[in-house]
């Protein structure tokens, strides 16, 4: 999907919203595990009640692989419904890949061209040769961690070297890698606070924000550092959606928290028009 796609989405959708597949046997509705593959089936209903609310998905793939062969094939069943049904949706592979180059460009091939999604999540540690590899397919994003929502970014990313912080070198770094226009960020909406200097780097980049509702990030409070002219944010909320229901309503009740969610971002919107 082009950048200016997803962003003609976001106006006519008024929302930014990515949903995330995280989907785990353990906190699925008890009466969906009689179904030949309960994954898919919690995923499909989740998705169609959502996706006249949100521009995108995001199943992490950690979820898939813990079940291994059923939970790959899973994984792709649900890739392949929203692509056939929803082709306007933006979907992330929250895979959090990376490796030397010539690895990398498996990687790449697995999740763009096997699984035809969108983007996928990296990790930037390995550096410039590690990353390129997935810049090199045209049209796809690489979403590298910038400055992630948990307590452990401040064991290495908010440390200092030469003078600036480990997150802000991987970003200028980054601006200079191959297509470097197909890049987006993970900024964790715990960390709020950064966003301004973020922005200073990286004025137009879209960023993958997860963090709000079970880690307790701000929506308001992202949007009033991180927004751009572009909205230029993709704010992703998983367990504080898709499980707010353990009966035959859970599609319903995920359908009502990302409606509150997409309420609240068409207010920013308009507010910021
Ligand atoms: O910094 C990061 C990077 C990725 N994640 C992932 O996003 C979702 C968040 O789930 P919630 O249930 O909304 O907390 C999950 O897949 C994480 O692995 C992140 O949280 N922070």
């Amino acid at each position: 999907m082009k950048t200016e796609d997803l962003i003609s989405q976001i106006k006519k959708k008024q929302s930014f919203l990515i949903v995330g597949l995280d989907t785990d046997l353990d906190k699925i509705p008890k009466h969906l595990l009689k179904e030949e593959d309960p994954i898919f089936a919690f995923n499909k209903a989740i998705i169609d009640a959502t996706q006249d609310l949100c521009v995108g998905y995001k199943p992490n793939t950690a979820f898939y692989e813990a079940y291994g062969l059923k939970g790959w094939k899973a994984l792709e069943k649900t890739i392949n419904y929203i692509n056939e049904t929803y082709p306007e949706q933006f979907t992330i592979a929250d895979a959090k890949r990376g490796d030397i180059g010539n690895t990398s460009t498996r990687y790449a091939k697995a999740f763009f061209e096997d699984l035809n999604f969108d983007s996928v999540t990296v990790a930037p540690y390995m550096g410039k040769d590690s990353v390129e590899p997935f810049l090199a397919f045209k049209d796809k994003h690489t979403i590298m961690l910038a400055l992630t929502s948990n307590q452990g970014a401040f064991d290495f990313q908010t440390q200092t070297i030469d003078g600036q912080e480990l997150y802000k070198h991987v970003l200028e770094t980054s601006k200079s890698y191959e297509n470097s226009d197909q890049l987006m960020y993970v900024v964790g909406a715990t960390k709020a606070e950064y966003l301004t200097d973020i922005r200073a780097i990286i004025p137009e980049a879209f960023l993958l924000v997860p963090g709000v509702g079970a880690q307790g990030g701000s929506l308001r409070e992202v949007c009033k550092y991180g927004i751009t002219e572009d909205i230029g944010l993709l704010v992703n909320s998983s367990r504080g959606i898709i499980y707010n229901s353990q009966g035959e309503d859970f599609a319903i009740a995920a359908r009502n928290v990302a409606q509150q969610m997409q309420s609240e971002m068409q207010e920013i919107l308009v507010q910021n028009s």
